[in-house]
């Protein structure tokens, strides 16, 4: 079975964070670790508290894990503070995994940071250049490129630019379209486009966790980098239409139907 590690932080109501990229990787078929980074007071309504994680700690979950296990894949969504971000670039430079997908994670879809404004910076300058590949959202790919982007001309124009940071590839998602969720990976080659209709739901709580958790668990099932992002622009999708309200916000996706439909199971 493959091994694969998400380096990220706990939301306590299981829609998003390390409890979906566990979630997603049981999915997959794959076992899946956690490094946890921050731990976060959220539910459907909001983020609430923070409390991050020591470095020292961070570096030694990472030990732990690295010095026993042969990791396939490794996933890495919030990160919070500056020093946290150097002490995960330094392990990763280190170990060196094969796979290494970046979430940049930096603000909740309830509004609340979750990077510290001043380790911007930081994850440009000491995970990009480290990432196969780079997920991020509209916001996102506009705070790393300082350019409004809202066509896909402008995801396009963003990703040659996010690629020339390092990365070895680029997916920028279109969830936040105003039309059709079509997402656009950019390889320093060409571009390769997903398509996806937009689903009328208010319940996408931890869509790009699970996207990029489904992409990791693909690599390390040593799919090629286009196929593990099209495979898991299908589970995304799934998991969307599958989606569930439970509190009084905005509801969580669902991971089991892929488990259910392979067993023949009817979705409950
Ligand atoms: N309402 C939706 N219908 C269909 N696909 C969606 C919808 N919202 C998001 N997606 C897809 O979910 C994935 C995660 O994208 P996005 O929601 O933009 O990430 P994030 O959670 O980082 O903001 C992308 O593949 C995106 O196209
Ligand atoms: C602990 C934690 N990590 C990441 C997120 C962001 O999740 P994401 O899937 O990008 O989007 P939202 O769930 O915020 O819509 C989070 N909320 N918590």
């Amino acid at each position: 079975m493959k091994k694969v590690l998400t380096i990220a932080g706990s939301d306590s109501s299981g829609g998003a964070g390390i409890q979906a990229d566990l979630k997603t990787f049981s999915a997959h078929g794959v076992f899946g670790m956690s490094v946890i980074t921050a731990v976060t007071a959220q539910n459907t309504q909001g983020v609430f508290a923070v409390q991050d994680i020591t470095p020292e700690m961070i570096a030694s979950q990472l030990d732990a894990i690295f010095t026993d296990i042969e990791v396939d894949a490794v996933k890495i969504g919030m990160v919070s503070q500056i020093d946290t971000i150097k002490v995960i670039a330094e392990k990763l430079r280190q170990y060196k995994p094969k796979h290494i997908v970046v979430d940049p994670v930096m603000v909740s879809k309830s509004g609340y940071d979750l990077l510290s404004p001043d380790a911007k910076e930081a994850l440009i300058q000491e995970l990009i250049p480290l990432a196969t590949v780079i997920t991020p959202n509209l916001p996102e790919a506009e705070v790393i490129t300082g350019r409004n982007i809202s066509t896909l001309k402008e995801m396009e124009e963003a990703a040659i630019l996010i690629h020339s940071l390092g990365a070895k590839a680029v997916l920028v998602k279109g969830g936040h379209l105003e039309d059709d969720a079509t997402d656009v990976s950019y390889d320093g080659y060409e571009f390769t486009y997903y398509k996806g209709t937009r689903i009328a739901t208010n319940n996408t709580h931890g869509t790009g966790c699970t996207l990029s958790s489904s992409i990791t668990s693909n690599l390390a099932n040593e799919c090629p980098l286009n196929e593990a992002i099209s495979k898991a622009k299908e589970y995304i999708t799934l998991a969307i239409q599958h989606s569930f309200s439970i509190g009084k916000g905005v509801g969580p996706v669902h991971h089991f139907y892929s488990m259910y439909q392979k067993a023949g199971i009817q979705h409950v």
